[in-house]
């Protein structure tokens, strides 16, 4: 079985077990009551001052990997990232290959102002409404993971809930999935989630295919700041980087040094 497949069979077995405890009537409640979504579409395109993004994740482990950092206050580090001026954060709420949770959601959520992105693997309109009632402001969806139908719906679902959709893509022929299914902000990950292998050239194979208008994310295997200039130069509006934040020892100012990569003068000239 793909890595992909096996992460979701666990996923659809954990997600049985919160439906059992909370009905989705009880989250919609939960949903309908938390302060409206932030608007992430702009932070993430960046502007002039801040001309590339960077999504700092909370990340403790990962398939490949194994254990990354212990992490035992998601809040705190999420908190250093803002400092250091990431323009989101991701939070992995995967629990068996991430070691992620709803909780640290709730955390990040409630000591951040910036906006927060549920980082899983979204199979069911239940878990839209969880990301919701936790906080979110941007939601996953993986177009491998979902049919052309679903991921259309669920698009239009996350917008409707005054969400932004993150449709994180690994070919041509994924790219134009998103687009057809309406996003607006598109990822482009070097990991294929089938084999676990990086490749960063993915994102220049794909970057042609996305409308000019959409917010291109650069997604996986940034070691530093070098990576995050090429990404930029690329036509990159923002990066994502878990890794090499967690493990970097000095987060706030990893992070630092990526964000100025955004403004080095080779940049000027680029269109996005
Ligand atoms: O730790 P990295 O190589 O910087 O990667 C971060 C992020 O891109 C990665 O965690 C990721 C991208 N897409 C995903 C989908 C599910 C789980 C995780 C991911």
């Amino acid at each position: 079985m793909a890595v992909l497949d096996s992460i979701i069979a666990g996923v659809r077995e954990d997600l049985a077990a919160r439906q059992a405890r909370v009905s989705l009537e009880d989250l919609k409640e939960r949903a309908r009551k938390m302060p409206s979504a932030l608007s992430a579409e702009d932070a993430l395109r960046g502007n002039s001052e801040r001309s590339l993004s960077i999504i700092a994740e909370v990340k403790r482990s990962s398939p490949s990997k194994g254990s990354l950092a212990s992490i035992e206050d998601p809040a705190r580090l999420a908190q250093m990232y803002e400092e250091g001026g990431a323009a989101a954060i991701s939070v992995l709420t995967e629990k068996r290959r991430f070691r992620g949770s709803l909780d640290d959601l709730d955390a990040v959520r409630a000591r951040v102002g910036t906006p927060v992105l549920r980082k899983d693997f979204i199979v069911t309109p239940y878990q839209i409404w969880e990301a919701r009632a936790h906080g979110a402001d941007i939601v996953l969806l993986i177009v491998a993971a979902l049919e052309q139908t679903v991921l259309m719906s669920f698009v239009e679902r996350i917008h409707s809930l005054g969400m932004t959709a993150l449709v994180e893509t690994h070919d041509r022929e994924e790219a134009r999935r998103a687009i057809d299914a309406g996003a607006r902000v598109v990822g482009v990950n070097a990991r294929n989630l089938k084999t676990l292998d990086v490749d960063m050239r993915v994102f220049d194979q794909v970057v042609d295919i996305l409308p000019s208008g959409t917010v291109k994310v650069a997604e996986s295997g940034v070691r530093g700041p070098q990576d995050v200039l090429n990404y930029a130069r690329s036509g990159a509006n923002a990066v994502l980087v878990g890794e090499a934040l967690v493990t970097s020892g000095d987060p706030r100012s990893a992070i630092g040094d990526m964000v100025a990569v955004g403004h080095h003068p080779s940049l000027d000239a680029r269109e996005r």
